[in-house]
């Protein structure tokens, strides 16, 4: 469980300082396309600030056998973030990996949000950190608070706290690791206890790059994602296959609850995971 190696650049851009924002203040976040925003407007705004507010984490100041921690920010910038994005009348939805540690979490995200992978090194997460994303869906910009927790047994009271104000979570074993796929369900289990009874879940399988080493049949992860109704993919973090899938069909399924009407079909998200499984030509891999 504990493979702690030192790790340098993912967490380079989480070390400034950040300043405080108010609420009047400009906000906005990284974004994967463009489109107007909604009514107020908002002021025009510093990038070099954006580029500071977008990403931060909560620091835990806990022996960890020399881990670094891969994140700094001041406690309660989380909820004002989302909170500002609000005050634009735009959506913002918090979304949260979970999984063992090494899983790859911390690199789903960085793939997410960078397109980038960074090998080799390994620095498990200290505590908690979240990267803002915003995603367009359906020509509507929807902004998801991405939390990434940390995976070992000994953050688990940590990362409870962040559960209850999930809008969705993603599930995550490596399919090399026949433990993390079993651990799915005592995850599961947290989950229900834990996380409001409407969170959107995920369940994936990532290092599908892996397959040389695969421990866990993509049919096995299939099987239990059935058993506990929730969609499910296999995913690289390392050659990007399906991660932006991934949350996209997240923000498509909390954005569709969200604006909801009663004469509409509800939004299909296994349907939809599938029909764009099938456009990419997926599932061959690699
Ligand atoms: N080949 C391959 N390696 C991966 C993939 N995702 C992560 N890794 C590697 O797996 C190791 C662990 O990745 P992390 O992203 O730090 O794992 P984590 O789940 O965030 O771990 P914790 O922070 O301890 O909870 C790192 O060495 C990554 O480079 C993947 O999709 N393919």
């Amino acid at each position: 469980m504990e493979r702690m190696e030192s790790m340098e650049p993912i967490s380079a851009r989480y070390t400034t300082a950040y300043p405080e924002i108010q609420p009047d203040s400009g906000y906005e976040s990284r974004e994967t396309t463009d489109s107007q925003a909604k009514t107020p407007p908002p002021p025009t705004y510093d990038e070099e600030l954006v580029h500071k507010v977008s990403s931060g984490a909560l620091a835990f100041d806990l022996p960890v056998d020399g881990a670094q921690s891969k994140e700094i920010l001041p406690l309660g910038f989380n909820e004002m973030s989302c909170h500002i994005m609000k005050l634009y009348s735009r959506d913002c939805f918090q979304t949260i990996l979970v999984g063992d540690s090494g899983v790859g979490k911390t690199s789903l995200l960085v793939q997410f949000d960078q397109g980038k992978f960074i090998p080799g090194s390994f620095s498990a997460t200290v505590g908690i950190g979240f990267t803002n994303k915003v995603v367009t869906v359906d020509g509507v910009k929807v902004k998801l608070q991405i939390w990434d927790t940390a995976g070992q047994e000994r953050f688990r009271s940590v990362t409870h706290a962040y559960y209850r104000d999930a809008h969705a979570l993603l599930l995550l074993y490596d399919i090399t690791s026949k433990t993390s796929f079993d651990n799915i369900r005592a995850w599961l289990t947290e989950v229900h206890e834990y996380a409001q009874s409407d969170v959107v879940i995920m369940l994936l399988g990532n290092k599908a790059d892996m397959s040389g080493d695969r421990a866990i049949r993509r049919d096995e992860g299939e099987r239990l994602a059935r058993e506990y109704s929730v969609p499910f993919m296999e995913t690289s973090a390392k050659t990007g296959v399906n991660v932006e899938l991934a949350f996209t069909a997240v923000a498509k399924e909390l954005k569709h609850r969200a604006v909801q009407h009663p004469n509409e079909p509800k939004f299909q998200i296994h349907e939809y995971i599938e029909a764009q499984k099938e456009k990419s030509g997926c599932c061959t891999y690699f």
